[in-house]
């Protein structure tokens, strides 16, 4: 349907989709193989609850659903990876920026170590959870933090804070 509609992306492995339809990593990458054989460009979503963070889980956690689509996929060109928290989802509890970084970090160390070189350099790793107009550019100033996935925040005014926290890198 998206193709049909020329609709260019679509995000996968959202938290809701993973607990509520019970979306199981492998679920998650199959769809993301099967979209970028369509021809899509992929969102993709990975993120731990807060009892895994709690439990020290987090990079167990989102190594595990990365690894699930690293089994599946061999180009990564028209995949971004979503870190989104499932504790920060429209919660208002935003990750700080360092536990933000930490976790980008790592997943780029993890893609250099199970992937490539070159995709753990060149793929998109965004931030998404609770992502505001006053917290935006403190989050976009972090070396690994690459873009936002944003929810509540697109509906309103201050989105246009956001879009512009990309000019943060540059200046
Ligand atoms: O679907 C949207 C993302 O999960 C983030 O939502 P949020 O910015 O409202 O927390």
């Amino acid at each position: 349907m998206l193709v049909n509609l020329e609709i260019p992306w679509v995000i996968l492995g959202h938290s809701e989709r993973r607990s509520l339809l019970k979306e199981s990593n492998e679920f998650v990458s199959d769809k993301v193989a099967y979209a970028l054989s369509q021809g899509l460009k992929v969102i993709a979503c990975i993120g731990e609850s807060l009892a895994q963070r709690e439990a020290g889980e987090t990079m167990t956690v989102v190594s595990e659903q990365t690894r699930a689509i690293a089994d599946k996929i061999t180009d990564w060109t028209n995949v971004v990876l979503a870190y989104e928290p499932v504790w920060a989802i429209g919660t208002g509890k935003v990750a700080t920026p360092a536990q933000a970084q930490e976790v980008h970090a790592s997943l780029r160390t993890w893609l250099a170590s199970n992937v490539s070189s070159g995709v753990a350099e060149s793929v998109r790793i965004i931030y998404g959870g609770s992502v505001n107009g006053a917290n935006c550019r403190e989050l976009a100033a972090q070396p690994d933090v690459d873009g936002f996935l944003v929810g509540g925040a697109s509906l309103k005014p201050e989105f246009v804070d956001i879009i512009r926290s990309a000019s943060v890198k540059r200046s």
